[in-house]
Order: structure tokens, then sequence, then C-alpha cells
């Protein structure tokens, strides 16, 4: 059985087309990347998967379940919605708090991933006191410590620069392998979603379908050196060639 299907979703706002038939069968544990031009309708594909956004038509179904998707998912959108009256270790503790767990162990375990991510030092400071790159990996850990099967994160990791960025694919890659967690990510970058994926949907201007599926050469376990492969230049050459027409647009 399908873990995840997205079956025909449409989406049409003050009758501008924007999402037509979408299809994707995911299966679980299974990470893909949504790649397309700006404004074809990525993050509203992810808001519909998600339940912010209704669908006019089709539906988003999980093990059969249309009613199953919202309990199985973590969000990360696109603004990072940090609570300003909170830290960013308050921040990244809230999902924890909403399951019980008792303070201490929530605050040991915050800290922990604020480490992993060379956060420890902010653990204390107000997201208006923290950059765009830091306020982003602080939104991320609070969608990872959700711990939910299912997360879908758009374009996660765009405002980090290359070295920071290249730390937390590492992380991501380590975490994610050990684990089962099926995910969804929006991306503008092509070695990202290679180097993360196992499939890419490659989405076309609007009204936007899903025009191609790349299925990623590279082996698991994944390394960032990959990132120079032949393999990795040969499947972003084949992205690049279904992007070719809306380049320069
Ligand atoms: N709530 C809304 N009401 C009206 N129009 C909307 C709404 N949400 C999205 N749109 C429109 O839908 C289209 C797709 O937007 P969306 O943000 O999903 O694209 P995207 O592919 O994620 O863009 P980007 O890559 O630039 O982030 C745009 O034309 C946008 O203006």
């Amino acid at each position: 059985m399908m873990y995840l299907q997205i079956d025909g979703v449409s989406k049409t706002f003050g009758g501008n087309k924007v999402l037509s038939d979408i299809r994707a069968d995911i299966r679980e544990g299974e990470f893909c990347a949504f790649v397309g031009p700006s404004g074809c309708g990525k993050s509203t594909l992810l808001n519909i998967i998600a339940g912010i956004e209704k669908a006019d038509s089709g539906e988003v179904r999980l093990c059969s379940r249309p009613s199953a998707v919202q309990d199985a998912i973590s969000f990360m959108p696109q603004q990072d919605l940090l609570l300003p009256w909170r830290t960013a270790l308050q921040n990244i503790v809230l999902p924890l708090e909403m399951k019980g767990m008792p303070k201490r162990d929530r605050i040991s375990r915050g800290r922990d991933v604020l480490r992993q991510f060379g956060l420890e030092d902010y653990a204390d400071h107000y997201p208006s006191s923290l950059s765009g790159g830091m306020r982003q990996r602080i939104s991320f850990l609070r969608t990872y410590l959700c711990e939910k099967p299912l997360m879908l994160l758009d374009e996660p990791f765009g405002k980090l620069d290359a070295f920071t960025k290249m730390d937390v694919h590492r992380w991501l890659l380590d975490s994610w392998e050990k684990g089962n967690q099926t995910i969804l990510m929006v991306t503008h970058d092509l070695d990202e979603a290679i180097l993360l994926s196992d499939r890419v949907f490659v989405m076309s201007q609007q009204p936007s379908s899903i025009i191609h599926e790349l299925k990623v050469n590279l082996p698991r376990p994944r390394k960032l050196d990959m990132l120079a492969s032949e393999e990795l230049k040969k499947d972003k050459d084949e992205l690049l060639s279904e992007l070719a027409s809306f380049l320069g647009r």
C-alpha cells in the first residue's frame, strides 16, 4: 500500500489556476523534493498536504485515509513563525512541552540539538536578536522535535550560508538515514534536492503539474563529497534540461 498519495490535487485562487491535477505516490520512509519555477505553487501544494489550504478537487491520503494526514505531519513553512516572546530554546522545545515532556528533560533535549547545530550560545536569545539563518535553523529544529512520521519542509535552508548548509545537510542525512521518517521538501537548490532525496519531482509553470520525476542515482548512505560526483552532475543536468524552458523568465 502506498504511504502518502497526492491524488489529482487542483487549486485555483480567484480565477488563477495554480495547481492542476497534481499526482504523486510517496513511499513510507522516502525523502522527496519538489522543485519548479518561482510562483508555480510548491508552497500551495505543501499547504494543501498540511491541511492549511483546501484543494478544489482531488485529495491527499495517508495509508488510504484523508483524515490521517494531519495527525502524522510536522510542517516547517517558509516564514519561520517563531514566537517572539520565547527564547530560541523555548521555541524549539514547544512541541515537547505540548507532548507533556517534563521540563528538565525537554530543556536537556533542546540544549542537545542546539549544540549539534552550533547554536548553544544562542539558547537564551529572543528571535528578534537572531540572524535569518539562525531563525531558520531554530524553526527547523522545532519542526524536527515534533517527531512526526511525515515532515514537510518549505525551503528550509534557503537562508543558510554554504558552510552552515553543508553542516545541516550532513546532520539531516545522518538523522534521516537512521530512522524511518518520510520527508517532503520544497527547494530551489538542485544540489540540495539531489544530495538529500530519493526522488525529485519537477513542477511546471502555472497551472502547475508534475512534469518530470527524477530517481536519484546516488547510493546511500550519502556523503557530502557526492556533491562533486559524476552521478550528481548527471542528475542535475537532467533536472536542468526539464527546467530549461522556465529559466531566464
Ligand atoms: N492564499 C492565497 N491567495 C491568493 N493567491 C495565492 C494564495 N497563496 C498563493 N497564491 C498564489 O498562488 C501562486 C503560487 O504561490 P506559491 O507560494 O505556492 O508558489 P511557490 O512555487 O511556492 O513560489 P516560490 O518558489 O516563489 O516560493 C502565486 O501566484 C501566489 O500569488
